[in-house]
């Protein structure tokens, strides 16, 4: 873990780029998709095999598999799971959007029509760790928004099984087709379709730097929710936060991949040394120590800010996933915040509550996105249409200006679409 100023960080900010990786990462991409789409469920076989080390004889999960799961798995894990899902569902309630409809003067009607999208493909990640909590995650708010068909896809474990407190949270929440396909694979196929994956109208969720990279590019052919790829942590310390708190909830993100990102800025430059060397003193009995050690190597960071501005400034800089501010009246600071997915308030609101627990969703904006991208939530499932209605009293009422609007972009034909109602004295349902 590096401590660098605020100065130095900034200069360095602006001096690096990730082009390189992305572009060896983006070969390996297109290369998949492409196979995907010529050679469909062959390239499916083909590709587990080959990434996942797993022999396939079946994409989809079995009933057998799905019962078998359930006996696997602690009740009191599904306990938890259930009392999570309330929580998650609660929340997204709260997103749910309305239509509209405004009736104004001489018949006029304006309005916004919201409807479910009809099939949404769920990525659940799963090469380094299981994820059932992203389950909950991403099909709960498609529930809510009314999507009739949620498939999911998920990598296989190594032993060539699909992790079964991943399928308890899938028949939680009344997923029923679930495919044993992981990585750019798994997008290719849920974008382009195969003999046995019908494609999707939006792909969802998070996943490594490949997977986020395969939804960058398949979307135009679908849509897609955002960027969520490898997790990252913010967190800001003062000096009242307490040292093995930052560390802990550092780690927290660090653990999930070399890739994620865990940056503290603080503003005691004694408290750097101190979150410094508590991390990775923490890090040592940590079960994932190598990938923490990975990551922290990789961006891992403590940045010295000379005052809470010069922190903010810096936190809408990085525009992070998760932003913990664990610093004096953090409600204040809040609203100084611009770019962030998620921002976690004082020191008992660890990021971890977030992944699992309290509500708001986890599947979040990564790698600067945040300056423009959302949580994932209900309106990401549902399209908005525009209804208008005129009366013939209203339209002839406004037609010279419509037509001035059009004949002022040369567009003669849309002008003549309203003068020919105006000049037309006996068209039908003419009153
Ligand atoms: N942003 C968010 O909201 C959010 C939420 C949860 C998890 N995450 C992130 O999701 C990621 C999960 O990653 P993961 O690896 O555990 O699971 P994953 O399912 O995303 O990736 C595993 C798949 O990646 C593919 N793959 C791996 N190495 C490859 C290579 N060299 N070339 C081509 N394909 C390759 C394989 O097909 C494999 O099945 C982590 O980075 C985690 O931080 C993000
Ligand atoms: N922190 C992840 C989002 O970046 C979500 C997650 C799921 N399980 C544990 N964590
Ligand atoms: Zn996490």
């Amino acid at each position: 873990m590096r401590i660098v100023t605020a100065d130095a960080y900034l200069k360095e900010e602006k001096a690096t780029t990730s082009t390189e990786m992305t572009e060896a990462i983006d070969e390996v991409v297109l290369n998949i998709i492409r196979k995907v789409r010529a050679d469909k469920d062959k390239a499916l076989y083909d590709f587990t095999e080959k990434y996942d080390g797993v022999k396939l004889e079946e994409l989809l999960v079995t009933e057998e598999e799905k019962k078998n799961a359930k006996k696997l798995v602690d009740p009191l894990f599904f306990e938890a799971l259930v009392r999570a899902k309330e929580n998650i569902e609660a929340f997204h309630r709260e997103q749910k959007e309305k239509s509209w409809f405004v009736e104004k003067e001489n018949g006029i009607m304006l309005g916004q029509k919201i409807t479910p999208l009809e099939k949404v493909g769920v990525y659940i990640p799963g090469g380094k760790a299981a994820y059932p909590s992203t389950v909950l995650m991403n099909v709960i708010p498609a529930k809510i928004a009314g999507v009739p068909n949620v498939v999911m896809t998920t990598p296989l474990q190594p032993d060539g099984t699909v992790n079964p407190y991943v399928l308890a949270a899938a028949d939680l929440v009344g997923v029923d087709t679930i495919y044993k396909i992981g990585g750019v694979q798994a997008i290719a196929a849920l974008a382009y379709g195969t003999e046995t994956v019908e494609r999707v109208d939006k792909i969802v969720g998070p996943g490594n730097a490949y997977v986020a990279r395969a939804k960058k590019w398949v979307y135009g052919d679908v849509g897609i929710d955002m960027i969520a790829g490898p997790s990252e942590i913010c967190v800001v310390a003062d000096d009242s936060a307490p040292v093995p708190y930052v560390a802990a909830d550092l780690l927290s993100q660090a653990e999930h991949d070399e890739s994620a990102r865990a940056i503290c800025i603080t503003t005691s430059a004694e408290k750097a040394k101190e979150i410094k060397a508590e991390a990775e003193k923490q890090a040592i009995s940590l079960e994932r120590h190598p990938i923490v050690k990975q990551s922290l190597q990789n961006n891992g960071m403590i940045i010295i800010a000379r005052n809470m501005e010069e922190a903010m400034e810096i936190v809408n800089n990085i525009a992070p996933e998760h932003l913990e501010l664990m610093v004096k009246n953090p409600e204040r600071w809040m609203h100084s915040v611009k770019n962030a997915g998620a921002i976690f308030l004082g020191n008992f609101s660890p990021e971890p509550l977030g992944d699992y627990f309290a509500g708001p969703n986890h599947t979040l904006p990564t790698n600067g996105t945040a300056r423009f991208a959302s949580p994932l939530g209900v309106y990401d499932f549902v399209k908005r249409s525009s209804i208008i209605r005129y009366s013939e009293k209203a339209l002839l009422q406004h037609a010279e200006k419509i037509e001035k609007l059009a004949f002022a972009e040369g567009l003669t034909a849309h002008g003549k679409a309203i003068a020919i109602r105006k000049d037309d004295t006996d068209a039908p349902g003419k009153n």
